[in-house]
């Protein structure tokens, strides 16, 4: 089941390049994190119940790298500090929640994780309660249903005394805000969602990246989305299959949209589990997408529950808008994830397959290529000494083209790779859309590392990298590649802070080893991509010196 407004599925990451990392979560684990951790039983085991016994035995699993619980976790570990951290996992305590299943509590708010959940120190032990939707300062009301190492998660039963310096109900804008697992900060004001976008990335290179705090330039705040609400240019609805009893009964029951049971549900997920909710209208996505809403549902009623070989597994219908930007140009719906959907970003236009990836929020994406054209040009040394301009750009990870393209014209050549063949097709043809000549701007699908072999002929001092990777990051053989390459400046674009933070930490650190030139950090800010969510987008300008 996919949601296109949840984090990406995690993905494993192989922790080489952070091996310090591990000991972040308790340096007295012998774990690593994603491995299962067995308890010790306290006496030994043996005849015939040893057994039932050893089934007993519970399994404890630290989260995959990166994971946005592997963030929660290492924020818990460092608002409890490491000796604390450390006497726990001395103790052997680090997994004994005091907490039963299910026990009320009242806390007061700690601080906020980057997942965007509120951590909550309790008084009894070293101990934190993870929390949705609750602020720093806030006494709550939890229910806790899931316990970790070192914390729990819970859910919020009630505010008793709110954060009038930050809440304000009277924001938000969508009637399931508080149950819909998409949005974490409705209730805020944007001037403190993006001031809370900034700490994500301040933090994320404190906790992630082993540089010095002096390797880190100062991170302004993050630079905020031109539409607020209504800016959602993808969404993925889902759907369960009906229940068993009723798949397996003779009589189907009858399921329209105006005679709707309980269990039909089409919407996104609840907060804290993976249950659908019925959602009729989204104000975070496009009206285009919002008139589409009722008639897709319908349909989805009329087709997938009226059959009765329906999948256990849940179903999904992709929904997609062009959203060109030109008032007199028509936004449609897309449906199909196999149809061409057209975007305008700026004087640009570009195709992509519904079902590949593009950028879901078309307001932020002149802002976003204008930053890194402007990171790129205007912010180049001038003087006597200062290095040639760069005339060549190489856009690894492009997608279909959107940095390559709006790019272009500044540049004498560029080359893009790509690992999706479809969105390689898109981006030769959005090169020909946009008038930009085959020999100008030539495209490769492709693991990212391949590109290097490619561009040998670019003159390095004068070459542009853009990386943007998905969220696990780039991996050893592109970072060797890079530092072998040497281009004079590379902008790292992310969709996880905490990703790019260990590789930029890695590349610096790598390119200091190496001796002679090395990279350093120029600058490093959050972009909004995703307003009333907790996520953040991030750009890091590294320069060749
Ligand atoms: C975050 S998207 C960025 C796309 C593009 N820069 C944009 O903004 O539209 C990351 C892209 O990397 C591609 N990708 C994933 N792994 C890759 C790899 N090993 N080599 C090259 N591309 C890869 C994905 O298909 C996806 O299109």
């Amino acid at each position: 089941m996919t949601d296109a407004r949840r984090p990406r599925s995690p993905q494993s990451q192989d922790l080489s390049v952070r091996p310090d990392k591990k000991t972040r979560l308790g340096s007295a684990s012998p774990a690593r994190p994603g491995t299962p951790v067995k308890d010790e039983p306290n006496t030994k085991s043996g005849g015939k119940n040893s057994s039932r016994k050893k089934k007993q035995k519970q399994k404890h699993t630290l989260p995959e790298p990166y994971t946005a619980e592997f963030v929660v976790a290492t924020d818990v570990a460092n608002l409890l500090g490491q000796e604390t951290v450390d006497a726990a996992v001395a103790e052997g305590s680090e997994w004994s929640s005091p907490f039963q299943h299910r026990e009320e509590l009242e806390l007061t708010v700690s601080a906020l994780s980057s997942s965007g959940d509120s951590l909550s120190v309790v008084p009894s032990k070293p101990w934190v309660i993870v929390t949705p939707l609750a602020l720093p300062g806030e006494k709550i009301r939890v229910r806790v249903y899931r316990s970790a190492r070192l914390y729990s998660y819970a859910d919020l039963l009630d505010v008793i005394t709110p954060n009038p310096e930050f809440r304000d109900m009277s924001r938000v804008q969508c009637k399931y805000f508080g149950k819909c697992a998409g949005c974490q900060y409705q209730m805020l004001s944007y001037e403190k969602q993006l001031d809370l976008k900034r700490d994500v990335v301040v933090k994320a290179y404190e906790h992630f990246s082993d540089l010095s705090p002096s390797s880190v330039p100062t991170v302004p705040i993050t630079i905020g989305s031109p539409l607020q609400y209504g800016y959602r240019t993808k969404i993925t609805p889902h759907f369960d299959a009906p229940p068993k009893k009723l798949q397996k009964s003779a009589d189907k029951p009858l399921v329209t949209i105006e005679n709707k049971p309980d269990w039909v549900k089409i919407g996104f997920n609840q907060i804290g589990t993976r249950q659908v909710m019925d959602i009729e209208d989204c104000p975070i996505a496009t009206p285009t997408l919002n008139e589409a809403l009722p008639p897709l549902r319908k349909n989805i009623i009329e087709h997938a529950f009226l059959q009765p070989s329906s999948d256990q597994a849940a179903a999904s219908e992709l929904m997609s808008s062009t959203n060109t930007g030109h008032t007199l140009e028509k936004h449609v719906c897309v449906t199909d994830h196999k149809a061409t959907v057209r975007e305008r970003v700026g004087d640009n236009t570009f195709e992509y397959i519904a079902g590949s990836f593009f950028q879901n929020n078309n307001s932020v994406l002149l802002p976003l290529t204008s930053y890194v054209r402007d990171a790129i040009f205007a912010h180049h040394p001038s003087g006597p000494t200062a290095p040639p301009r760069p005339t060549h750009l190489v856009d690894a990870y492009c997608g279909s083209g959107l940095f390559a393209i709006t790019l272009a014209r500044s540049f004498q050549k560029v080359a893009g790779i790509e690992l999706s063949e479809d969105s390689i097709r898109c981006a030769t043809r959005n090169a020909q859309l946009n008038d930009i000549p085959p020999d100008q701007c030539s495209f490769m699908s492709g693991d990212a590392a391949n590109i290097f072999a490619t561009v040998q002929d670019f003159p390095r001092d004068q070459t542009v990298l853009i990386i943007d990777p998905p969220r696990k990051g780039t991996d050893a053989k592109f970072i060797d590649q890079l530092l072998e390459f040497q281009g004079a400046l590379v902008v790292y674009v992310s969709c996880n802070v905490h990703t790019q933070a260990r590789d930029v930490g890695t590349i610096l650190r790598k390119s200091e080893a190496r001796g002679g030139r090395r990279y350093v950090m120029e600058s490093l800010v959050g972009f909004d991509l995703f307003p009333q969510t907790a996520h953040v987008e991030s750009v890091a300008v590294l320069r060749l010196v």
